[in-house]
């Protein structure tokens, strides 16, 4: 019998034809919605980098089939085995069909995805089914926020997504843009991902001169407004920034680091040299920093070339789609560290090309090394769906949200953006890549599910709410401008006072006389203008969503820097400090809201979670197995013990064993005709217990 795959060889003729009538009755697709040229100035825009738009971006892309392709794939799938189920493909199944390479020899192409809209965008996958009347293809369509077909090229792929989302500017205000590329082994990846790439070293020393220069322009206008000059005097506009990079492997469990030199490491059977493993954890201020080597760059040639050099130290390795495909995830991290704000959490660019997911036959080629490594892979690309799903969910709900990154290396990799204590603003792109065949399209399938849902609508919007003092967000102008003129002149009179007490001291020392202490209750002309700083309409949450370093800029051009008499303290370092501290206050204050908030509704949450089953015996906590016992019976209140919380962190602490030991417990009980759901909740218990044991709660080491 025929695979599927080669079943749809047979029928290749039948399906083109299905999907030429098809074609013929759908409405031209949906053009970008505005020309490329409308994006070249952003990268030099005054407002790029501003907070907007959507946090979650995901694109779909599809490549076009390449010369011969067709033809070695389907030497290898043809088999002699019988024709499969209806409907029922050959994914994660055993293939035992004896390999007749010569049965095919050539198979011509039919197109398994069409992009019918490139903005919103829609990808519509043609599914072939085999009926006992014949070939049928059903039609499954996908949304994302792009769509870009086999004709679109690299540049207009880093037109419509980095350049369009503002992700550079966005490093280099001190927040975090991370593109992440995502699908089949084969489906073209890291042909994106070197591109955009190379695009971003090209213009990122392009946009940090132009933004360098906006930002010295503005210190230059405050230190002319002061008789202290400031050690920022020598910067020029392309030296505010300093980028350093670093380029890790990840394969299976093992990181290793791409940018230690090749020279003199041993190599093994496929080639590839053999590097030293970087461990990956937690450190104990709760970062995730690997040892990597970074390597500051100050050109985009220097940055261009580091790339080139790091990604021919990537692992590759031959597999039936992909002569070179890449084994690995491959994350590449532009630091952005602006000297003019050293106190500025350094701005990040992640670009992460993650390792091809494989489909049980496209394995069949690999060692059992290989095939652990794929698993492994696997199960990481699972664990960020966990993640990027739970961050979409962030982006459009209100309320508690858990977001597992712990649970894999690779999402500990990627904390900066999962992290929700995070204050660094951050955006996430995903280009999702499908095969442009019909023979893949079970595979593309897969793909488009899994990347569709991260989608996000922009928030809906919500009537004001209930003035609260400790919730900056729900402050109106008068009341944000009042915190402000209030922050302030707490700081201002602070270093006046600071200033005159070493001035006592100085003049102790020397015997002189000093200016009597400033009066504490007196007026006080602030130095910074409110008024002009948070101008009518301005509020609170309009601050919420400014970067560290904007705020301080827009504060900095709000400063009243004579430079003598009661404002000689006031230096432009002062005043940058100062507005570090302020906008450090007020972003803090929203962030224990926000917690304060998460915190109520997870409460809530719990005790509506553990009420609610009132029809069926059992529900489910969200992203685990664990089904609870409905209210009112004995069990609810045992296990009312934990949150769902807890449930997630020990299911995810256990890993596979969570599962295995549930399932253990279900076929033990089932073989014995005991209640497996009596078993099921038994373990769990004894799971929970070993987890959190009753004495004060604390999780088991
Ligand atoms: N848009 C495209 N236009 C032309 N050729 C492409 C395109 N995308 C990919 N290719 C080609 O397809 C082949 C496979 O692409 P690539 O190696 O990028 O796949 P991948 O998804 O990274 O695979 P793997 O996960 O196995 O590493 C390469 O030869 C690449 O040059």
């Amino acid at each position: 019998m025929a695979s599927s795959a080669a079943l749809t060889t047979t029928h290749l003729p039948t399906l083109r034809a299905l999907l030429d009538e098809w074609s013929a009755k759908q409405p031209p697709a949906n053009p970008f919605a505005s020309p490329t040229q409308d994006m070249a100035n952003r990268l030099s825009d005054e407002k790029a980098g501003e907070l907007h738009g959507k946090d979650i971006i995901v694109a779909f892309r599809t490549r076009p089939p390449l010369p011969n392709e067709a033809e070695e794939k389907f030497h290898a799938s043809e088999s002699k085995e019988s024709a499969p189920v209806e409907g029922q493909g050959t994914e994660g199944g055993e293939e035992k069909g004896e390999v007749v390479a010569e049965a095919v020899t050539k198979v011509e192409f039919c197109s398994g995805v069409t992009a019918t809209s490139a903005e919103p965008g829609t990808f519509v996958a043609h599914v072939p089914g085999f009926k006992w009347s014949g070939p049928t293809l059903t039609h499954k369509s996908y949304e994302a926020d792009l769509a870009f077909g086999s004709t679109t090229d690299n540049d207009e792929v880093y037109q419509r997504t980095v350049i369009a989302n503002d992700m550079v500017p966005l490093a280099l205000s001190s927040g975090i843009a991370c593109i992440l590329a995502y699908g089949q082994t084969g489906s073209g990846k890291t042909y994106t991902m070197e591109a955009l790439e190379h695009c971003i070293a090209r213009d990122i020393f392009v946009a940090a001169r132009h933004v360098g220069a906006r930002l010295l322009h503005t210190e230059e206008q405050a230190k002319a407004a002061s008789e202290h000059a400031d050690p920022s005097e020598e910067l020029k506009p392309e030296g505010v920034f300093e980028f350093s990079v670093t380029f890790l492997e990840l394969l299976g469990k093992r990181a290793v680091d791409l940018l230690e030199p090749a020279e003199g490491l041993p190599v093994d059977a496929q080639g590839n040299a053999t590097r030293k493993e970087v461990p990956i954890h937690e450190d104990k201020n709760g970062d995730v920093r690997p040892r990597l080597i970074s390597r500051v760059v100050d050109s985009a040639e220097q940055l261009d070339e580091l790339i080139t050099t790091a990604l021919a130290h990537r692992r590759t390795s031959v597999t039936l789609r992909n002569a070179t495909s890449s084994r690995s995830h491959a994350v590449l991290t532009i630091r952005v560290v602006n000297k003019l704000m050293p106190f500025a959490e350094p701005g990040q660019l992640l670009l992460v090309d993650l390792a091809g997911s494989e489909r049980y036959e496209d394995s069949k080629a690999h060692d059992k090394q290989r095939m652990l490594e794929s698993r492994e892979n696997n199960n990481s690309l699972m664990s960020l769906k966990e993640c990027v799903r739970a961050k979409a969910k962030m982006a459009t709900e209100e309320g508690f949200v858990h977001i597992p990154w712990r649970s894999n290396k690779l999402t500990m990799l990627l904390k900066p953006i999962f992290d929700i204590e995070s204050r660094q603003p951050s955006k996430t792109l995903i280009i999702a890549h499908v095969s442009p065949h019909i023979q893949d399209t079970v595979h593309s399938v897969n793909t488009l599910s899994y990347a569709a849902p991260f989608k996000t609508s922009p928030p809906r919007p919500r009537g004001p709410a209930p003035y609260d003092a400790a919730d900056p967000r729900t402050w109106d102008h008068a009341q944000t401008a009042a915190w402000l003129t209030q922050a302030f002149t707490k700081r201002q009179r602070a270093r006046v006072a600071n200033a005159h007490k070493l001035r006592a001291e100085r003049a102790a020392k020397d015997g002189t006389k000093v200016a009597p202490p400033p009066d504490t209750g007196a007026p006080l002309a602030l130095v910074v203008d409110v008024g002009r700083l948070c101008p009518p309409g301005m509020t609170a949450r309009h601050f919420g969503q400014l970067y560290t370093t904007e705020f301080v800029q827009r504060t900095l051009a709000c400063a009243h820097l004579s430079g003598s008499g009661s404002n000689r303290e006031f230096t432009p370092s002062v005043v940058k400090n100062m507005a570090a501290e302020v906008g450090g206050a007020l972003t803090y204050l929203i962030l224990t809201a926000k917690t304060r908030k998460r915190r109520a509704i997870m409460q809530s949450r719990k005790v509506m979670d553990l009420d609610a089953y009132g029809t069926t015996p059992y529900t489910t906590v969200p992203g685990t197995s664990v089904r609870m016992p409905e209210a009112g019976s004995p069990e609810h209140s045992l296990f009312s013990r934990w949150t769902n919380e807890q449930f997630l962190a020990a299911a995810q602490r256990r890993g596979p064993h969570w599962f295995e030991e549930l399932n253990a417990a279900v076929i033990k009980a089932r073989e014995e005709k005991r209640s497996t759901d009596r078993a099921e909740l038994d373990t769990l218990f004894r799971m929970m217990e070993e987890e959190y044991p009753a004495s004060g709660d604390a999780p088991a080491a």
